[in-house]
């Protein structure tokens, strides 16, 4: 996937005028897990929704092998902060849906959804509803929900900020062990500097509003990772190297009035 040049503008013309993204570009190859980090307000979202084909940029072009990316779905799923999820809708349907739009009947997709509902430890709870599940179950069910129709590229926005730490710390390495076997592209936008650099192989740090991207660090840490990756020396070194960047785009903000 390439971007080239892109600009977003809400409200353009107007007196609520945003410039949200200014002269984004970069390019992400088949396989890598790139995090996107920057200050609130930057346009991690702005970026993401972009790339997914949801916005569409007032310049600049977004593009798969070539080709020019107009709209969501496809090849690409979305992983959402607040899960997202049918409240009158089962796990099973839940895990189902996207293949359901795809025009297969629950009885033709029953063993690959199962096979899904497994895959995220959920197996047991297919016939139970959202309102039962833990924010963590739920999000479960929203991983499964995005694998289960074979995307190339998964896009997931801050998917485990609303967890608690610990079942955050599991999750991250569960969906490591889920692209050890379903190998996939991952855009992740996290607010979390430990996060980025467990789960990527780069890191995207963007600049306050209009956001731009001001550093592409490669996270050269072998996968699989895991919880002992996190005790590595150089493990410590990229997250200091993360927030001396930050802090100097935070301290911007600061005195910008935006904080
Ligand atoms: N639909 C919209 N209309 C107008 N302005 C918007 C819209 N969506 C986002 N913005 C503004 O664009 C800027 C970028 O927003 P975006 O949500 O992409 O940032 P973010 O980095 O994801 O934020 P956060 O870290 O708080 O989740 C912000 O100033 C936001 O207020």
């Amino acid at each position: 996937m390439s971007f080239n040049e892109i600009n977003v503008i809400y409200n353009q013309g107007q007196p609520n005028q945003v410039h949200a993204l200014k002269d984004v570009s970069g390019t992400i190859r088949e396989g890598e897990f790139i995090s996107i980090i920057g200050p609130s307000g930057c346009g991690k979202s702005t970026l993401l929704h972009t790339l997914d084909g949801l916005i569409r940029p007032v310049s600049g072009s977004v593009s798969i092998n070539g080709r020019p990316i107009e709209s969501p779905g496809g090849e690409k799923a979305m992983v959402f902060q607040d899960f997202a999820l049918m409240p009158w809708h089962t796990v099973f349907q839940n895990v189902a849906f996207g293949l359901r739009l795809a025009g297969k009947n629950n009885k033709d997709v029953k063993d690959h959804v199962m096979h899904y509902i497994r895959m995220v430890g959920l197996d047991g709870f297919e016939h139970k509803y959202p309102h039962q599940l833990s924010g963590g179950m739920k999000q479960r069910v929203g991983i499964a929900r995005a694998f289960a129709v074979e995307p190339k590229i998964l896009l997931m926005d801050e998917p485990f900020s609303a967890i608690d730490e610990q079942t955050r710390e599991i999750m991250q390495e569960e969906v490591l062990k889920m692209l050890q076997h379903e190998k996939k592209t991952v855009i992740f936008i996290t607010h979390s500097i430990d996060e980025a650099v467990f789960l990527s192989n780069r890191v995207f740090l963007m600049s306050v509003r209009p956001g731009r991207i001001i550093d592409d660090l490669t996270i050269d840490i072998p996968y699989p990772r895991t919880l002992e990756t996190k005790l590595l020396p150089e493990y410590q070194e990229y997250k200091s190297i993360i927030w001396n960047h930050l802090k100097g785009e935070v301290t911007r903000q600061y005195q910008k009035g935006e904080a």
